[in-house]
């Protein structure tokens, strides 16, 4: 019952404004509309138990979908907290409706559960199927009117042809200059001071590289329609993914890992410079600094080698491009080597996902001595920042890319809404900590860009 919509809607105005769920780069994404499903998950084996429970999820799932297009199907979006001891919810959301963009193709996607073991679920329905949590999705053009789209449709009622919703009219955008967020303490200091205790411990041996953040935070009015900052995200940063999962906000230019068909890609990046449009030749000289520093090719290879050594169990082939190159982005040049795969065994994405995280682009190295550091020296909780946030699908394919340039937009509530930005960088042996803030202004600057007014 798959036919293409008509039409190639725009996706932002489609995510619903104040909780929207959203993938998106260029001319593909899916954005999803309502909700079937939420799993949560936390502690150290939070992304192993989501790609078991989507395993389950997907064997179980009665699915109607000839397209089998990125974006069609049974689809989670899902987004993972950083540190294993964070208080921070790592989620799968399964939309009841999803819209899905390839090029000039579109699609809509309903997905309704038939019955879940989560207590909501009716004793009927649990022994109609037994086990786990059984989702049936239908793919079909959204030409036909009344869809029977209520939370408990599925199998059991006369599946109609799923329409295409209307945008939800435009809300207020007052937008919020993100600040270091002032209670008492001196946050730019303490980062400072972190950066500089992390130079002494990679100094006295033992971990060669620690990757230190610090936050911005602000507030934004109640019923702000985030589609605003979504949409500037998205025009301004092609070379990104743009993301909106439960609160999550962002535009990451880093593939943790990508998973189509048995093809694996990842794009890892270390090294950064502030970009300057004021100026070409100053801005190539960035360009070429980043290109011939030692330092940062250093930390490059740190990254690299995390990445290789945690994938390559997992795939065959595995081939990265020669020489890092640079990655042109509006607010920053970075490093980049780009890395591509045969999956070798029926290994999931969030599989993968699993296999990865932490890099040492946001860890550091070795893996377990920065975390433990970061710890120490990052007097916040990370929450989802710098974990993995993306997508995945029945067949196990999916792209997840690391949580990085983004904001937490915390529930709308009378008082408003919080907003914590976090950005952060690799300390290294050498490492200045003016230039590191210095590189973490820059990579605020989409986020800061996006939620001003
Ligand atoms: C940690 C961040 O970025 C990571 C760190 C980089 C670096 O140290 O040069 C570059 C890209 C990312 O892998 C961030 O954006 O917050």
């Amino acid at each position: 019952m798959t036919r293409p919509l008509a039409e190639t809607p725009d996706l932002i105005s489609l995510a619903d404004p104040s909780e929207p769920l959203l993938w998106t780069r260029g001319d593909r994404g899916c954005v999803g509309i309502g909700e079937t499903l939420r799993l949560h998950f936390s502690g150290p084996t939070r992304i192993r138990d989501a790609a078991r429970a989507w395993r389950a999820i997907a064997a179980a799932a009665e699915i109607d979908d000839p397209v089998r297009m990125p974006g069609t199907g049974l689809i989670a979006l899902g987004t993972f907290a950083f540190d294993d001891d964070s208080t921070a919810e790592s989620v799968l959301i399964v939309p009841r409706l999803l819209v899905a963009r390839h090029r000039g193709s579109a699609w809509i996607t309903e997905i309704a559960h038939t019955d879940v073991l989560d207590g909501s679920a009716t004793t009927t329905e649990i022994a109609h199927t037994g086990t786990g949590t059984s989702t049936s999705t239908s793919t079909s053009t959204g030409t036909s009117t009344g869809s029977d789209s209520g939370p408990d449709s599925g199998e059991h009622a006369p599946r109609t042809e799923p329409a295409l919703p209307d945008a939800a009219p435009h809300g207020p955008w007052p937008g919020v200059a993100l600040s270091p967020s002032a209670d008492g303490a001196d946050p730019v200091a303490a980062y400072l001071t972190g950066v500089n205790e992390a130079a002494d411990r990679i100094a006295a041996g033992g971990v060669e590289k620690i990757v230190l953040a610090r936050q911005l935070t602000g507030r934004i009015d109640p019923g702000s329609d985030l589609r605003f900052p979504l949409t500037r995200l998205a025009d301004r940063y092609l070379d990104c993914w743009t993301f909106a999962v439960d609160g999550l906000i962002g535009a990451s230019p880093e593939t943790l890992i990508r998973a189509t068909d048995g093809a694996v890609s990842a794009r890892v990046l270390a090294g950064t410079r502030a970009r300057h449009p004021e100026s070409e030749q100053r801005d190539a000289q960035a360009r070429d600094e980043l290109l011939t520093s030692a330092k940062e090719q250093h930390e490059h290879d740190f990254a690299v080698q995390s990445v290789v050594t945690a994938l390559s169990p997992h795939v065959r082939d595995l081939r990265t491009s020669e020489e890092p190159f640079p990655l042109q982005l509006p607010n920053v040049w970075h490093l980049a080597t780009d890395l591509g795969a045969s999956l070798g065994e029926q290994s999931s994405a969030l599989e993968l996902v699993d296999a990865l995280h932490p890099t040492a682009a946001v860890a550091g190295t070795p893996t377990a001595g920065a975390v433990a550091a970061i710890a120490e020296l990052e007097p916040f909780d990370r929450g989802r920042y710098s974990g993995a946030v993306g997508w995945i699908d029945a067949e196990g394919d999916g792209e997840w890319v690391i949580a990085l340039r983004c904001a937490q937009v915390g529930p709308d509530l009378p008082e408003g809404r919080t907003v914590t930005a976090s950005a952060g960088g690799g300390i290294v042996a050498g490492s200045d900590p003016a230039h590191e803030l210095g590189e973490t202004d820059s990579k605020f600057r989409p986020i800061t860009e996006a939620f001003a007014r």
